[in-house]
C-alpha cells in the first residue's frame, strides 16, 4: 500500500493563505487585509477583503490616506475584510467560528465578529498594536471571551503560477 504525500500545508497554513490571497484582490495601495472565516470542523465558511462597497467605482472613490478634508481619504468608504466575509457569508449562523485575518481587527471589526459569534481570531500583522482601535479591539475580546492569538509563521514559500 502506497503511503500518504509528505509535505502538505497545515490546516493553520491553509486558512492563513487563504485570507493573504483574498486580500491580493484589494486596491488599497497601502493595506491589503484578507480574512477567512472558518468553522469549528474546519470547513471554510466565508471571504472577504478590505474593499468599497457594492456600486461604489475604485477608480472614483478616494484611496488616500490624508485629506484636508476627511471626505477625500479612503476611511469613511472602505468597508474592512472582516466585516466584508462577515457580511459575505451566505448560511445561517457564524456561532463558534474562527477568523483568520492578515491585520489585527479594528475595534470596529471587533464588535462585528463578537456580535457574529465567531469565538477566535488568528491574526499576522499587527502593525497598529498600541494605537486606541487596537486596544479597544482587545478590551472587547477579552469581555467578551473571544480568543486571539498570533500566527506562527513557518517561513513555508507556496508558489502559485495563473
Ligand atoms: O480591521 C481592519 C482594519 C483595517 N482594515 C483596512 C482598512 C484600510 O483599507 C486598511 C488600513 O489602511 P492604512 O493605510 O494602513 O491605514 O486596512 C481592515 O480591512 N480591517
Ligand atoms: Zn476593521
Amino acid at each position: 500500500m502506497g503511503s500518504k504525500r509528505e509535505g502538505y500545508i497545515s490546516w493553520d497554513e491553509y486558512f492563513m493563505g487563504v485570507a493573504i490571497l483574498s486580500g491580493q484582490r484589494s486596491k488599497d495601495p497601502n493595506t491589503q487585509v484578507g480574512c477567512c472565516i472558518v468553522s469549528q470542523d474546519n470547513k471554510i465558511l466565508s471571504m472577504g477583503y478590505n474593499g468599497l462597497p457594492i456600486g461604489c467605482s475604485d477608480d472614483e472613490f478616494p484611496w488616500d490616506r490624508e485629506g484636508d478634508d476627511p471626505l477625500d481619504t479612503k476611511y469613511v468608504y472602505t468597508v474592512h475584510s472582516e466585516l466584508n466575509a462577515i457580511l459575505n457569508y451566505r448560511g445561517g449562523s457564524l456561532e463558534g467560528a474562527k477568523l483568520y485575518v492578515s491585520l489585527f481587527p479594528c475595534n470596529e471589526c471587533a464588535k462585528a465578529i463578537i456580535q457574529s459569534g465567531i469565538k477566535e481570531v488568528i491574526y499576522d500583522c499587527n502593525k497598529y498594536e498600541g494605537t486606541p482601535s487596537v486596544t479597544a479591539s482587545k478590551r472587547m475580546f477579552d469581555a467578551a471571551g473571544v480568543k486571539y492569538h498570533q500566527y506562527k509563521r513557518t517561513g513555508r514559500k507556496i508558489e502559485i503560477e495563473l
